[in-house]
């Protein structure tokens, strides 16, 4: 089933919740809605799934507008992030429960339902856990029994809002990389909210950067990351080092540094702006070619990574640096040692900065 999300708007009041977004997701994606707190994420897939009625624009679902439709006649599935259980209900009667509510006439035989609350809870691997109750889950166990419930019922559309958002780091980290794995089995068109760019990158097949009601980009996890549209998605998607530069005839000068820039082949001479991620630095002991003197400021080691703060000789900027520990010692960088940081990739964008 594919999903046709023609220029919604939504006004709470005055404000401005969902502005003007159309989007296409395909049959059996798995799309990620990533932005900051109030983007519209929620918002946006509340009124995909009926619960919130849009001011304007329409939803289709393959060809069908369903904008005016219910939310029972939609045919999506939902986990939320604390989307609980029935506390009194065994797991096996949480995951039955959509099927033995059913009209009469499309309720499937009680052996059917049996076979199939056994197969969804094989597939989220907890089948074990068919006789207790949802008190006696690990949080991430919950999660995966809500998503077994949401499948009961052989949803057109899986629609997920920060469904780890409860969890904590080490379990979303499992728990993402098992919803991909799943996804992979199932290929039902799924679409989930998150705030969390790795979440994001690490499961969608395709990501919408969402910001103040508005798309900023949509793209694959590496069309997004790599070739950011703009300096909000730049900044959103990970830590940077932001400098001023000024560009003319397809260079960027940053202090004494010149980064080609080709795509700006025809400015005179324009003020920008240089993002650089701490992990796309290189540190060096001896001064080289493009390369900025800097000495160390702070050391922190965060497992096999050490992130680094330089603080630049000419402009007394704080440069932020990653890299693997094993590098590290090789340099064998000490606290006010001076070095050298060059860039490996710079992106240039014209103007002032966000
Ligand atoms: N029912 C409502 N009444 C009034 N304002 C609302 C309502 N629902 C959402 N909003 C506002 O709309 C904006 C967008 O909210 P939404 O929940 O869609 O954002 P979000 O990107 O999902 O953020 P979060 O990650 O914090 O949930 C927020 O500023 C929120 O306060």
């Amino acid at each position: 089933m594919s999903i046709r999300i023609d220029q919604i708007n939504k006004k709470f009041g005055d404000f401005v919740a969902v502005d003007n977004v159309s989007l296409s997701i395909q049959t059996g994606e798995l799309t990620a809605l990533l932005g900051p707190s109030g983007s519209g994420k929620t918002s946006l897939l509340r009124i995909i799934a009926g619960l919130e009625q849009a001011d304007s624009g329409s939803i289709h679902f393959d060809d069908l507008d369903i904008s005016a439709r219910h939310v029972s006649e939609r045919g999506v599935g939902f986990v939320f992030q604390h989307y609980a259980l029935f506390k009194h209900m065994t797991v096996y009667e949480n995951v039955a429960f959509g099927l033995t509510v059913k009209p009469k006439k499309q309720r499937p035989a009680p052996e059917l339902i049996r076979k199939k609350v056994q197969h969804l809870l094989e597939l989220v691997q907890l089948d074990w856990t068919a006789d207790r109750y949802p008190s006696q889950l690990s949080g991430g166990q919950r999660q995966r029994i809500a998503l077994a419930r949401a499948l009961a019922v052989e949803p057109k559309v899986l629609l997920l809002d920060e469904p780890f958002g409860a969890l904590d780091a080490k379990v979303r980290a499992e728990l993402r990389r098992w919803l991909r794995r799943l996804h992979d089995e199932i290929h039902v068109t799924s679409v989930f909210v998150t705030h969390d760019q790795e979440e994001a990158l690490e499961v969608a097949d395709k990501i919408v950067v969402m910001n103040k009601g508005r798309i900023e980009q949509q793209g694959s996890p590496e069309q997004v990351y790599d070739n950011p549209a703009n300096p909000f998605v730049y900044e959103f998607l990970g830590n940077v080092n932001l400098f001023h530069a000024r560009v003319k005839q397809g260079k960027a000068e940053i202090g004494q540094l010149s980064v080609a820039s080709p795509e700006f082949t025809n400015e005179q001479e324009e003020s920008g702006f240089a993002y650089v991620r701490p992990h796309e630095i290189d540190v060096l002991l001896n001064p080289a070619d493009e390369a900025l003197e800097a000495k160390v400021d702070l050391i922190t080691i965060v497992g096999p990574n050490v992130r680094l703060e330089f603080l630049a000789k000419d402009s007394q900027q704080l440069i932020h640096v990653e890299l693997a520990r094993d590098r590290f010692k090789q340099l064998g960088l000490s606290l006010g040692q001076q070095a050298w940081v060059k860039p490996r990739y710079t992106k240039v964008f014209l103007g002032e900065g966000i």
